[in-house]
C-alpha cells in the first residue's frame, strides 16, 4: 500500500488540467462530472495526487455548484487575475472574486498570456502578489521560447523569470507557490521535453528558491512540468526527482486522457 504521499519527497503529487478558452459552462459540468465518476469508478486516492481543474471565467461558478454541491473532491481555479483587487478595470478579474467563487489556485505568467497579452516579468510578479493576498495558490508559469533553448540559456532564462517573480516575497508566501515550466517549444506541439529536460529546469528552479527564502521552504515546494503531457509520456516524467505533477493543456479536455495522467502510477503498477 503506498503512502499517503506518492512521491518520496513528500511533496504531494499535483495535476492541474489548463483548459485555456475550451468548454463553455455547460460542456464544463458534462466533463466535471465525467472526471469524478471516471476517478470514483478507478478509486482514485486523492491523498496520493491532487486533481484540479482551471476552467474558463465563465464556467467557475458551475464547477463551483458541482464541487461543493456533491461535495467533489477537486481542486478548481482560473487562467489569471488582476493584479489589481477591484475598481475600473474594465473587462479585469480580481483574485477576490476567484476566491469567493472556492477557487484555490490560479495561473499566472502563461507564456500565451506573456507573448499575446504582453505580460512582463513585472506583471507577472504583480499578478503573483495578488494571488497571495486572495488566498490563492498561483501556478507561476515559466518556460524558454525555442531559440533560447538552442543557444542554451533556458536555464538562466528559467532562473531570471522566476527570480523576478518572487523577488521580495517571505518564505511563507513562497511556499504557497507551485511552480510550473513549460518550455514553449512543447506547448500544444506533441513536442514533448523529455524527462531529463524536464528535471534539469525543475530541479534549477528548486535551487533558485533555495537562495531567498532556504532550504526548508524549496524542499517543500511543488514544481511542475507542462508541455504536450499525455497519458503515455506522464509516468516517465514524474519519475524524475523534482517533477511533482503536470499542467496539462489538450489532453485535459478528454476525461479518459486527464484521469490516465491523474493515474499515472497506475499504468506502472506502483500505486
Ligand atoms: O498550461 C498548459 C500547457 O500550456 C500545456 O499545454 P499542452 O498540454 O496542450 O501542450
Amino acid at each position: 500500500m503506498a503512502s499517503k504521499t506518492a512521491n518520496a519527497t513528500g511533496r504531494t503529487p499535483l495535476m492541474a488540467g489548463n483548459w485555456k478558452m475550451n468548454l463553455d459552462h455547460l460542456q464544463a459540468t458534462h466533463l466535471v462530472q465525467k472526471l469524478d465518476w471516471t476517478l470514483r469508478d478507478a478509486r482514485h486516492d486523492h491523498d496520493q495526487v491532487e486533481v484540479v481543474v482551471l476552467p474558463p471565467f465563465t464556467d467557475l461558478r458551475s464547477v463551483q455548484t458541482l464541487v461543493q454541491g456533491d461535495k467533489l473532491r477537486l481542486a478548481y481555479g482560473g487562467q489569471d487575475l488582476s493584479q489589481h483587487d477591484e475598481g475600473a478595470y474594465t473587462g479585469e478579474i480580481s483574485g477576490a472574486f476567484l476566491a469567493k467563487l472556492g477557487c484555490t489556485y490560479v495561473v499566472v505568467g502563461h507564456s500565451e498570456r506573456r507573448e499575446h497579452h504582453q505580460e512582463s516579468d513585472e506583471l507577472v510578479a504583480a499578478k503573483v502578489r495578488a494571488a497571495l493576498r486572495h488566498g490563492l495558490t498561483p501556478i507561476l508559469c515559466v518556460g524558454e521560447p525555442l531559440e533560447v533553448r538552442q543557444a542554451g540559456q533556458h536555464v538562466e532564462h528559467v532562473v531570471t523569470q522566476l527570480r523576478a517573480a518572487i523577488e521580495g516575497l517571505e518564505g511563507e508566501q513562497v511556499s504557497r507557490v507551485v511552480v510550473a515550466y513549460e518550455p514553449v517549444w512543447a506547448i500544444g506541439t506533441g513536442e514533448v521535453a523529455t524527462p531529463d529536460d524536464a528535471q534539469e529546469v525543475c530541479a534549477a528552479i528548486r535551487r533558485t528558491v533555495a537562495g531567498p527564502v532556504g532550504d526548508e521552504v524549496a524542499a517543500g515546494l511543488r514544481v511542475l512540468y507542462g508541455g504536450s503531457v499525455k497519458p503515455g509520456n506522464v509516468a516517465e516524467i514524474m519519475s524524475r526527482e523534482d517533477v511533482d505533477g503536470a499542467l496539462v493543456g489538450g489532453a485535459a479536455l478528454s476525461v479518459d486522457d486527464f484521469a490516465a495522467i491523474v493515474r499515472y502510477q497506475h499504468h506502472h503498477g506502483a500505486g
